[in-house]
């Protein structure tokens, strides 16, 4: 590890880096109206959610990128029907397992 100046900042050695994604998500230089719900602006988009495109990071990116971020509902499954509730017992579990859908992703 070394000292590095990244635009303009010096950065020490063993310094934390924060990335504040939150804002990067809602930069207007890259967003029309970020603050607006407005789920429409990704029908016809080109922006993948995989890490590459720096300013769209839902699942964050790089090593420490959300690993679940290729399951889904199986088919035909609504949000709904999803369970949420315990069953009764020493330990609480869930009453109705949860299922996973894995998509490759290579
Ligand atoms: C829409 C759904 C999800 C979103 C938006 C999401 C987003 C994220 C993000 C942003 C991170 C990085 C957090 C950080 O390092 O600060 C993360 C990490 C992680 N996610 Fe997800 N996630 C989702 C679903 C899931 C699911 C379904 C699973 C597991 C079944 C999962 C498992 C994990 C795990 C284990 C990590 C830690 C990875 C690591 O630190 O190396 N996530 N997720």
């Amino acid at each position: 590890m070394k000292n590095v100046i990244v635009r303009g900042y010096d950065i020490p050695a063993k310094t934390m880096v924060i990335a504040n994604i939150w804002a990067i998500m809602r930069d207007p230089g890259f967003w029309k109206d970020p603050e607006v719900f407005w789920p429409e602006r990704f029908e016809d988009s080109d922006l993948q959610y995989k890490g590459h495109d720096f300013h769209y990071i839902p699942f964050l990116s790089g090593r420490r990128i959300c690993p679940g971020m290729n399951l889904a509902l199986p088919d035909g499954m609504k949000p709904e029907d999803v369970a949420s509730s315990e069953a009764i017992g020493l330990l609480f579990h869930l009453k109705t397992p949860l299922q996973l859908k894995a998509t490759p992703v290579f």
